[in-house]
């Protein structure tokens, strides 16, 4: 077992949960969390200093991302990563080879979306779903309140369609009395990751936290989509205590969740089907239906389409060939029904 300095390791993040996992720690190792990621190697930091590191032969490189925990051990000049430590949470989005884990042990999420063009209520329902589905709470940041357009229709129409329970916050990313409001969520030992698009305010929001100095952007003229300034995840502390992590702008929020995962995003919409007259209804236009004049009808497409994307991540090749095989063989039976029709 190694000397664990817990009021300094909290400072960075470090949970009663990892103890147990240290059981096997040699006093030559170094436990460290993964603040960021190199193409060659890692920077980690241990609450007391920030150093390189990189991985051993034995350890695949992927496999630490920025918030891990890992164990590290002095060798040739250089400290090696030896084992990570397992998450509490993994952040993960699915991608068109499997998944890519874009953040651990996360507590909450701050998810920005801009009042100006960048807003768009389906990715925030897309980017809940995702979040929620690793376990990560989710809290709904609005910026740019100052220059957006329907700033108070926008917020109220959001609130209307994002679960309740997920926190909507409007605030200016780079003004010290805004970002007050999320004092609830910056505790010491927490860690928030915050994700939206390029130029939404990630890297200003980041620095008004932790006093730090991350390079920000301007917005492009005409549509204020950023400049993707930030190109890395980056782990930071903030002086009372709590991690952030800044992100580059994703463009694409593929949930990595399952049907059940899914639906936790939506339970407004699963508690109304209860009520549906058809067990199995689609909520188109059946009769008795409960949901469909309740529900957003953009949010009920939202869901309908999160769903068929999940489907079809699940299925394996050899099923989506069968079923374009079946499409293949209707189409032929149609074409020839027509032929027939027509002949006789
Ligand atoms: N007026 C106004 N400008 C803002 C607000 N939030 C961010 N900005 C500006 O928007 C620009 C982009 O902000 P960044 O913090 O670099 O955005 P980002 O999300 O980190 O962008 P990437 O690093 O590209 O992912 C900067 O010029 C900020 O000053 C806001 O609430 N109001
Ligand atoms: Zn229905």
């Amino acid at each position: 077992m190694i000397d664990l300095d817990f009021p300094t390791l909290h400072g960075i993040g470090f949970k009663q949960h990892f103890v147990s996992q240290l059981a096997a720690a040699m006093p030559r190792h170094r436990l460290a969390r993964v603040t960021s990621v190199q193409r060659d190697g890692f920077t980690l930091d241990d609450g007391r200093a920030s150093f390189p590191a990189r991985c051993a032969r034995f350890v695949s490189t992927g496999q630490a991302v920025v918030g891990d925990w890992v164990l590290a051990t002095p060798g040739q000049g250089d400290w090696w990563i030896d084992c990570t430590l397992d998450a509490f949470t993994r952040l993960s989005r699915r991608t068109p080879s499997g998944s890519q884990v874009l953040a651990s042990n996360v507590d909450t999420a701050l998810l920005l979306m801009g009042l100006d063009n960048d807003f768009n209520p389906r990715r925030m329902e897309r980017c809940i779903a995702l979040v929620r589905a690793c376990g990560v709470e989710a809290v709904m940041v609005l910026t740019k309140p100052d220059i957006g357009s329907e700033v108070e229709g926008r917020s109220a129409q959001l609130r209307q369609r994002i679960p309740g329970d997920v926190p909507l916050l409007s605030l200016i990313p780079a003004q010290q009395l805004d970002t007050g409001v999320l004092a609830p969520w910056l505790g010491a030992g927490q860690t928030l990751v915050l994700l939206g698009s390029s130029g939404v305010g990630k890297s200003t929001l980041t620095n008004a936290l932790t006093g730090s100095l991350q390079a920000t952007g301007g917005t492009r003229h005409g549509d204020d989509r950023g400049r993707h300034t930030t190109t890395a995840r980056s782990l930071h502390r903030c002086p009372g205590g709590a991690c952030i992590i800044d992100t580059p702008g994703l463009r694409a929020w593929q949930p990595d969740a399952d049907e059940d995962a899914l639906a936790r995003s939506f339970d407004d919409i699963a508690a109304l089907a209860d009520q549906c007259q058809f067990r199995d209804c689609r909520h188109e236009s059946e009769p008795g239906c409960a949901v469909r004049d309740v529900v957003d009808a953009d949010r009920l497409q939202n869901y309908r389409k999160l769903l068929r994307e999940l489907r079809r991540a699940e299925q394996t090749a050899l099923e989506r060939i069968a079923e374009r095989g079946k499409w293949k063989v209707l189409m032929k039976e149609a074409k020839q029904r027509g032929r027939d029709k027509r002949g006789g």
